[in-house]
């Protein structure tokens, strides 16, 4: 049975990044992804706006949508400080599966925990099941259909409190125009664009910034 895209990249990160160095399992991940490739990981340009954004929070409870390979989610957990914590969900088993063994790889399981599932059925379970609160941070790159009913959800859930940052990915390829128009739109968001490019490639992207005002 040949082997997925996906275990190709983790295969490549286990045999060239340093087991507990989540810098050099992102490095890894970049380099195959822009030489061998392409993947729908975040990248390293949109990555810096990503860490910028994480380190300018300092999140004590974050949570990603869409997992993939967990390029993101070792992204996120480097930056976290010590007890914080990122809840990541993906929808499909096998990504879920490469996603678990590149986190582990990286060395920062400790601080993140990957829920298996829809993220309609998810959102829902958080504070009963997962013990969350309030979101400080959430990273918005699951299904680009998903991110108006979800952000939606999130707020009817409460998870989301004064100064709560959602930043989205992919807000021109593949594009969230339904997004883009309710979170403009919408008096309880203070937004910002970031203009850059899809990852691995000279297409235009951008990643919007919207801050809950409760
Ligand atoms: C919990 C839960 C999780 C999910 C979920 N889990 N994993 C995902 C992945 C979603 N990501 C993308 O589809 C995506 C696509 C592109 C792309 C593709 C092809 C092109 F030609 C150009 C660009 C680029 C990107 O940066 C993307 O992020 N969704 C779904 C539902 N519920
Ligand atoms: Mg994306």
């Amino acid at each position: 049975m040949n082997q997925s895209k996906e275990q190709r990249i983790l295969n490549f990160v286990l045999q060239n990044a340093v087991r507990g160095d989540p810098c050099s399992v992102i490095d890894a991940i970049d380099t195959y992804c822009s030489q061998k490739e392409w993947a729908m990981n975040v990248g390293n340009e949109k990555g810096l706006i990503l860490d910028k954004t994480v380190e300018e929070i300092n999140p004590s409870v974050a949570l990603e949508l869409g997992t993939y390979c967990g390029y993101s989610a070792v992204r996120i957990a480097r930056l976290l400080k010590a007890g914080a914590r990122l809840l990541t969900l993906e929808f499909n088993p096998e990504f879920a599966a490469i996603a678990k063994q590149m986190i582990e790889f990286a060395g920062v399981q400790d601080k993140v925990t990957l829920i298996e599932g829809p993220s309609e059925e998810i959102i829902p379970q958080l504070k009963k099941k997962y013990e969350v609160d309030t979101l400080d941070f959430v990273f918005v790159d699951h299904w680009k259909d998903r991110y108006t009913p979800d952000t939606i959800l999130l707020q009817e859930c409460s998870l989301l409190r004064k100064g709560s940052v959602l930043l989205a990915d992919n807000i021109i390829v593949p594009g969230a125009p339904e997004f883009v128009n309710y979170i403009r739109n919408n008096p309880r968001f203070q937004c910002t664009n970031y203009p850059s490019h899809l990852e691995y490639m000279k297409v235009q992207d951008a990643m919007e910034k919207a801050v809950f005002l409760g």
